[in-house]
């Protein structure tokens, strides 16, 4: 009997930015309790899955040899995971091209997973739905929802609970990748540290109410003030070079600065596109970062590239 191999499916994926993170008490299972306000942003990842005998992740592009290719890869998790629901063995071949800041703050390890998660739904024609999906990605980690759903979201519990938030309009974002990166838990446990020294009472983020509304408004000189991050002090803590870099983009002619989630990547609003071009220049000329890029949000989460669009500027 014939049997037709399925064709490699290619999945992009985009980066998030924290627009806010408010961070709350540490739970008994181990996570502190957010409030975030999440938007995705046009830096991606690409990621490939094919039929294989064996399973295999390669990763390439910016950065690719700081990424693990075996079992703690976030995207074996998300193989495991589909494997387990459909009943498959999961011997495919992924691909990952690294567009993501690697331990950035933006969500390159947990945008992979859904990669894989709507790539495997399509490759092995499984018929699960968004929820479940969804349900599927937050066994995997706290933003792997996020990373499949896109836009711009509420996210409460440990971050896997989303709702959509009214975005008009696009913003612009100058991105400054920094030179190493910072672990996610560790700036958790930073932060905790920070707060249980403070003799003045801790500061902590109140509710994104005006945030939302400069959202809705699709007014980037409103969002500016309106940005916060509970976990940049702790992030500035472990990487004090930080405070030059939010220095350097304010100094260019941004309208804020702010650490993007758990650091140590920086995002800086603009007011437009050309705006952002302005700014990137000067910024990369301050030496303090590792690489300048320009981004807008929100954008899609992770979708399978139709074939003839495949090789599209990322
Ligand atoms: C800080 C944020 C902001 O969006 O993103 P990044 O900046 O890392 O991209 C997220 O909370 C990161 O989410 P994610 O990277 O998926 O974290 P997980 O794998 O679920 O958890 C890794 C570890 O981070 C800590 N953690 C994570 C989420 C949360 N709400 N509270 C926590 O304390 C815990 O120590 C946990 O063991
Ligand atoms: N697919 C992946 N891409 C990047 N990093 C990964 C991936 N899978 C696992 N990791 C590990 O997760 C750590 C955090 O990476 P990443 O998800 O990019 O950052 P962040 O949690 O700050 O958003 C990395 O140092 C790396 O060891």
């Amino acid at each position: 009997m014939l049997s037709v191999v399925p064709r490699p499916v290619r999945v992009r994926v985009p980066a998030k930015i924290n627009l806010h993170l408010g961070v709350g008490d540490l739970r008994d299972d181990g996570y502190h309790q957010l409030e975030t306000v999440f938007q995705a942003v046009s830096l991606s990842d690409e990621v490939t899955v094919a039929p294989a005998d064996r399973r295999s992740i390669t990763v390439i592009g910016d950065n690719a040899n700081a990424v693990p290719t075996d079992h703690t890869n976030l995207a074996w998790t998300a193989i495991d995971a589909l494997a387990a629901m459909t009943g498959h063995r999961g011997e495919v071949a992924v691909e990952i091209t690294k567009g993501i800041p690697v331990a950035g703050g933006m969500a390159g390890g947990s945008a992979d997973a859904a990669a894989v998660l709507v790539g495997l739904t399509r490759l092995w024609r499984s018929d699960i739905d968004r929820d479940d999906l969804s349900s599927v990605a937050a066994g995997i980690g706290s933003d792997v929802p996020f990373s499949l759903r896109g836009g711009t979201a509420l996210g409460t519990g440990r971050g896997e609970h989303l709702v959509g938030v009214l975005s008009r309009g696009s913003f612009h974002w100058v991105i400054a990748v920094a030179g190493g990166g910072l672990s996610t838990p560790e700036v958790y446990r930073e932060l905790d540290h920070l707060r249980a020294g403070s003799a003045t009472g801790e500061h902590r983020a109140g509710p994104p109410d005006e945030l939302l509304q400069a959202l809705a408004a699709g007014d980037a000189r409103r969002l500016a003030p309106a940005l916060c991050n509970d976990l940049q002090p702790a992030a500035l803590s472990l990487m004090p070079t930080l405070r030059r870099t939010l220095r350097a983009g304010t100094e260019a002619g941004a309208l804020a600065g702010i650490v993007s989630g758990s650091g140590p990547t920086c995002a800086f609003l603009c007011d437009d596109a050309d705006h952002a071009v302005d700014v990137a220049a000067e910024l990369a000329g301050a030496g303090v970062c590792r690489s300048v890029r320009i981004a807008s949000g929100p954008v899609p989460g992770a979708r399978v590239v139709p074939d003839e669009t495949i090789g599209d500027d990322r």
